[in-house]
């Protein structure tokens, strides 16, 4: 049987390549999306997105009271992403979250929602393969490199800094490495900021840029040598695969993953 699934943020660069992925997906069927635009307009009024009757909801809670579908994608913002996320859970719709910026708070409050609910529910930082492992290596290499930087850098319209990305390698870090302040004990930020963001004592830089997609750099050092773990997205479509994947996997969850990493590496 089909998986009936509702996306939010068609007209963004990455919801425009989630309707793409969706409907031609031989599996998959999709029944709606949520756009605080175009509301009682079609999927096909969209410039960009596949000649299709599919109608577009404004408002997500006559969307999901009305549309009988599996699973919501949200790839739109972190404020309406969360109130999304809470609301289809409440519809016993199965969330798959692309958008970052969520707080911890947040993530808490859905872990609680969706294993009360024992609905599925995916938050995945990055859908693209090559971040996962990107991120799992980085994970190996802190227990023996315990200086660390991530250097994160994505094209000029992303709105949260660190990247979600960034975020969760430092986490996945934090859970080999023992805290620890890098650099000069008594070292002085001469211009604010100079040093990046201090997680755990260790430092993300965020680089903002047109013509980038999204990349990260996790570069260690010790006596004498230096390891760079790399990966870069060069398009969108680059996590089409992870979502594809997260849709399957969140109908047999019951209750909340955050980060593919947590099955994709059980498959
Ligand atoms: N998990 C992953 O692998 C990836 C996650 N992302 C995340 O996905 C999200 C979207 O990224 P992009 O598509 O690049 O952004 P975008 O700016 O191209 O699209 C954002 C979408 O959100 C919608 N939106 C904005 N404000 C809204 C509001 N107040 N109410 C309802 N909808 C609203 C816009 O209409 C648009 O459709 C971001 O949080 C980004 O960090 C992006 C790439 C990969
Ligand atoms: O906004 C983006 O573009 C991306 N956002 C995600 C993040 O914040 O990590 C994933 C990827 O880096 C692209």
């Amino acid at each position: 049987m089909n998986i009936k699934v509702i996306i939010a943020g068609p007209r963004g660069k990455m919801g425009s390549e989630a309707v793409n992925m969706v409907y031609h997906e031989a599996n998959f069927e999709l029944v709606a999306c949520i756009d605080r635009k175009n509301n009682g307009k079609q999927v096909k009024d969209i410039e960009g997105l596949p000649d299709i009757e599919i109608p577009i909801f404004d408002n997500p809670n006559e969307c999901f009271q009305n549309v009988n579908a599996d699973v919501f994608v949200d790839l739109t913002i972190p404020e309406i992403g969360f109130e999304h996320t809470k609301l289809a859970l409440q519809y016993n719709i199965r969330p798959v979250i692309g958008t970052t910026g969520f707080t911890k708070d947040q993530i808490t409050e859905l872990t609680y929602l969706s294993n009360d609910k024992q609905i599925g529910c995916l938050i995945a930082p990055n859908f693209a393969i090559g971040a996962v492992l990107m991120m799992q290596f980085a994970q190996m290499a802190a227990k023996f490199f315990p200086d660390v930087e991530i250097i994160e850098k994505h094209h000029d319209q992303k709105l949260d800094a660190p990247s979600g990305t960034a975020i969760k390698t430092a986490e996945l870090i934090m859970d080999t490495r023992n805290a620890k302040n890098q650099g000069h004990p008594e070292e002085k930020e001469t211009l604010q900021g100079a040093r990046g963001a201090n997680i755990d004592g260790m430092r993300i830089h965020s680089m903002r840029l047109p013509g980038l997609v999204a990349h990260q750099e996790v570069a260690f050092g010790s006596s004498g040598q230096t390891l760079t773990i790399k990966h870069d997205s060069y398009n969108r479509q680059s996590f089409m695969e992870g979502i594809k994947f997260a849709i399957e996997e969140v109908m047999l969850l019951k209750g909340l993953i955050y980060g593919l990493e947590n099955i994709l590496l059980n498959k």
